[in-house]
């Protein structure tokens, strides 16, 4: 039998997928894993530099193998990038998964997300930017999610749980 994760999370930046995600395998007593982590480990360096050094496209295609390695083979709790969702390659990937969206409202994303170093999208006018990338993402994360969780306003842990319940048989 082929192992599949628990439960993939998807969401904006600031949504709180590795948070949340971490907080909720921890509740369910299984690994976390996270493709932006597998990402920085294979390529033996920061996302922002990634996107430095080689561009978007090239973190792009790292993203696509990491998604598609990670969905093939961890059996625990699995966040993917906030931009994973972008690739049809990998929404179709998630067909059959269950996978939570973590929504997040604008101002709980740039207060969590604080518009500092870091995420290299939000280099440039980052509230703005946010703004216009959670406008473009929200029907993808729709379209791949199996179930919709509301963020704001809630703990991590809060979150963890309810999550958990969602995923009793
Ligand atoms: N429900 C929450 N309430 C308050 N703060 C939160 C919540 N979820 C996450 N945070 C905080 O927001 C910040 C961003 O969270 P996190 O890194 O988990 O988001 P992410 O969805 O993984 O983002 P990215 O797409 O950039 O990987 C962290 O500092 C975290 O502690
Ligand atoms: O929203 C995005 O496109 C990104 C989110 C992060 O999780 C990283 O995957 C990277 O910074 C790109
Ligand atoms: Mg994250």
């Amino acid at each position: 039998m082929s192992t599949r994760p628990v439960c993939v999370l998807v969401g904006a930046p600031g949504s709180g997928k590795t948070t949340v995600g971490s907080a909720l395998a921890a509740a369910l007593g299984v690994e976390f894993r996270d493709t932006d982590l597998d990402i920085e480990q294979l390529a033996a360096k920061p996302i922002p530099e990634i996107f430095v050094d080689e561009g978007e496209d090239h973190f792009r295609t790292l993203e696509r193998a990491a998604v598609a390695a990670a969905l093939a083979s961890h059996g625990g709790v699995l966040a993917l990038g906030g931009g994973a969702i972008l690739a049809e390659e990998n929404r179709a990937a998630l067909i059959g998964h269950t996978v939570v969206h973590l929504s997040v409202q604008l101002p709980d994303a740039v207060k969590r997300v604080g518009l500092g170093a870091g995420r290299p999208l939000l280099a440039i006018n980052p509230r703005a930017t946010l703004k216009h990338l959670m406008e473009q993402r929200r029907p993808l994360y729709a379209e791949v999610a199996t179930a919709t969780v509301v963020t704001d306003g809630r703990t991590p842990e809060e979150l963890a749980a309810e999550i958990a319940a969602l995923l009793k048989p």
